[in-house]
Parts: structure tokens; C-alpha cells; sequence
């Protein structure tokens, strides 16, 4: 048990998606996993251990924003020997080819700053996904037929943004997305020799003003979570 989560070790799998949404980890869990026992209830945060075709994995919140993510995944990394961690997140579109409901997979994630700043002072550090778990997700995303888009994303800490022109130089440079936490996650798996990636559903276009219905936000999110399953585990 620590500070933020309730589980006991061994409760935890080696294997951890991420959503920011703490529902989102409940629905995924119940509608993705067997055998799922709730692990986490600290502070709302909830967290879900089951099995996915024979393999073990956990669910778990991470919150909104790098602060919160970064205490969850600092957690399950040095308390509960988490191995790989997946964000499975929502994602507003910075480019025209992007649209709603496809699916954006991490390759590297810019920032205006992490929690890590102060550990990285004069390096300005590229995090990036691990390429294992990412070949192995564009895989999966290419069999399903998804719409499915890999590159650079944008790791805001706000979503209420007052600097347009920060989003329009993200969008002139070619980033895919806008979101809030998979810089630090990939900062963190880096600094402790750990897997990760963020797989993203599109819920918002930050140039058309499309957005998904809000009735039809989890069912749309489905499809990540099985990419971010399947790259974990491959056949
Ligand atoms: O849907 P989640 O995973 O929370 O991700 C996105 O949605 C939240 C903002 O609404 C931020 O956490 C952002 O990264
Ligand atoms: O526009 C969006 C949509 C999801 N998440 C964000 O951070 N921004």
C-alpha cells in the first residue's frame, strides 16, 4: 500500500493501461477483462486487476495532467515493480487528416514543461515510446483497419489554453494531438528503465470544432484499449 494506492504487492500486474478517467479504467476493465478485482479506490482513483486472454493486467487511472500521473506511475514503478504502462487517453486533433475517433499513437510527446524540468535543468530531454510496444500497437491498429495516426503529440499542462499561438507552431510542425500527460509518463519509464506508450482516440478537433457526442465518448474509446491490449500482448 502507498500513499495513493490501495493495493497490496502482487496485486498489481506487471502490465498497467492508463486512462485518464478513473470510469474509463471501470468500464475497461469490466468490459475488456475477466476475473477483475478493484485494486484502488484511494481518492476515487480507481484501479482494476483481471485477465485478457489468459494474460494478467491492471487498469488504472492516472488523473488529469502530468502531476497526477506522475505520482500513479512513480508508484506503480518503484512500489508495485510495474513493468509496462500504456496510456489510454482522449486527444484533441491539431492536424487537418486527423479526424475524430481515430486513433494517435505516441512516438514522442513535446512539452512547455513536465514535473521532469527540474530534474533535466539544461537538457531538453525527448521522451519517446518504447519501440517495442509501439511497433507491436501500430500492428495491431493496422489489422483492425484503424484509422490510425503515429507521431509527435503535444503534452499541455492546461487544457483551457490562453497562448493560441503555442497550438498553431504545435500544428505548423506537424503534432498530432493535443493531450496532458504521455510526456512525463515517458520521461519517468525512461528514468527508470521501464516501457511505455500512449495510445490515443481522437474526442475533440482543435481545427473544425468536431468533437464526439458525449453519449458516445466511451463507446468510441474501445478501440484503443484493445490496440493497447493487443501491444502488450501480441501473439
Ligand atoms: O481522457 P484522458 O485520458 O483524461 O486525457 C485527456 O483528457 C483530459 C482533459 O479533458 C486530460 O487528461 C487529457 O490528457
Ligand atoms: O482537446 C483536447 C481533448 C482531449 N484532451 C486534451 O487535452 N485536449
Amino acid at each position: 500500500m502507498t500513499h495513493h494506492i490501495g493495493a497490496q504487492k502482487g496485486d498489481i500486474a506487471e502490465t498497467v493501461l492508463m486512462p485518464g478517467d478513473p470510469l474509463r479504467a471501470k468500464w475497461a476493465a469490466e468490459t475488456f477483462l475477466n476475473d477483475v478485482k478493484c485494486i484502488n479506490e484511494i481518492r476515487g482513483m480507481l484501479g482494476f486487476t483481471g485477465m485478457w486472454k489468459g494474460n494478467r493486467v491492471t487498469i488504472h487511472g492516472s488523473g488529469m495532467g502530468m502531476p497526477s500521473l506522475s505520482i500513479y506511475a512513480h508508484e506503480l514503478i518503484n512500489e508495485y515493480d510495474v513493468q509496462n504502462l500504456i496510456r489510454i487517453g482522449s486527444t484533441g486533433s491539431m492536424q487537418h487528416h486527423v479526424g475524430i475517433r481515430d486513433v494517435v499513437i505516441a512516438m514522442t510527446a513535446s512539452s512547455i514543461s513536465t514535473p521532469s524540468a527540474g530534474v533535466f535543468k539544461e537538457v531538453n530531454f525527448a521522451p519517446c515510446a518504447d519501440y517495442g510496444l509501439l511497433s507491436q500497437a501500430v500492428t495491431a491498429a493496422q489489422a483492425k483497419g484503424s484509422n490510425v495516426h503515429v507521431g509527435n503529440i503535444y503534452s499541455s499542462d492546461v487544457f483551457y489554453d490562453e497562448r493560441p499561438d503555442l497550438n498553431e507552431m504545435m500544428t505548423r510542425h506537424g503534432v498530432l494531438a493535443v493531450e496532458m500527460e504521455a510526456a512525463e509518463l515517458y520521461n519517468l519509464a525512461a528514468r527508470f528503465g521501464r516501457k511505455a506508450l500512449a495510445v490515443m482516440t481522437v474526442s475533440d478537433h482543435l481545427l473544425t470544432g468536431d468533437a464526439i457526442p458525449a453519449d458516445e465518448r466511451q463507446s468510441s474509446f474501445g478501440e484503443m484499449v484493445e490496440i493497447a491490449l493487443e501491444a502488450a500482448f501480441p501473439n
